[in-house]
């Protein structure tokens, strides 16, 4: 579905991803995981197709990054991106006007689901409740691949399991998704895959269940043993 051969990315005084290769394949549910400053988000951004590689190639179901590739993967960034002005309901008709595959039904039935109310201003939740109004946003998009930038972030126990159960009720529907996230316990529970990136680099990628048997170590333990 998606395939990263060799990318780079350089800033001036950093180079933030430095030749990764690897393929996500459809209907699965990723971990992208790395301490902070390890490429993650760089990564992320590159797929989504916001920034640009300075080498090496991506791309989705065969293409280069671009229109088609926009079309059907939704990312999450980690940024709001709500205006002062903005309700619920405003964020559900911007993402409309911007994204021919955002369903609106849907839209209505997680910002129920994650508690929030379409009148209230989006600028004046609390931190928990705009994070899980990007989460609505976002997974209200029809998109093939969802990629969502730390969204358990900041976010008290409680609201990480609703989170986590609203994304899975999401990939049943053979969805992929990738996940960013310090929080590799709480995602230990539902991914497939895990991705294991150090200084910009591939450290380890592999079927969750399959690094588990060959390491015999949970997701959690070969985390502390590759960043310790
Ligand atoms: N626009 C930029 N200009 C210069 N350096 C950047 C830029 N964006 C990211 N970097 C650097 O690239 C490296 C990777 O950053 P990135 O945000 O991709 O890491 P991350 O794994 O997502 O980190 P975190 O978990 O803290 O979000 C960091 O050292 C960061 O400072």
């Amino acid at each position: 579905m998606l395939e990263c051969k060799n990318v780079v990315k350089k800033y001036i005084a950093k180079t933030a991803v430095n030749g990764i290769s690897l393929e996500i394949d459809s209907g699965r549910i990723y971990a992208l995981l790395g301490p902070n400053g390890s490429g993650k988000t760089t990564l992320m951004k590159m797929v989504a197709g916001l920034i640009k590689p300075t080498n090496g190639s991506i791309t989705y179901q065969g293409l280069p990054i671009g229109v088609e590739s926009k079309a059907a993967i939704a990312y999450m960034p980690t940024e709001t991106f709500f205006y002062n002005y903005m309700t619920v309901r405003d964020v559900g008709r911007y993402y409309k006007d911007f994204f021919p595959d955002f369903n609106e039904k849907r839209y209505e039935d997680l910002v129920q689901r994650m508690d929030l109310n379409m009148k209230d201003k989006a600028k004046s939740l609390s931190s928990g409740l705009a994070a899980k109004l990007k989460i609505a946003a976002t997974l209200a998009r029809d998109a093939e691949l969802y990629m969502l930038d730390e969204p358990l972030n900041g976010i008290d126990i409680i609201t990480r399991e609703n989170i986590i159960t609203t994304i899975l009720e999401s990939a049943k529907e053979n969805k992929t998704i990738v996940i960013s996230s310090h929080l590799v316990d709480e995602l230990e529970k539902i991914i497939d895959h895990a991705i294991f990136i150090k200084n910009g680099s591939l450290e380890l990628i592999g079927d969750a269940e399959d690094l588990r048997e060959t390491k015999g170590k949970s997701i959690v333990e070969i985390y502390k043993e590759i960043y310790a």
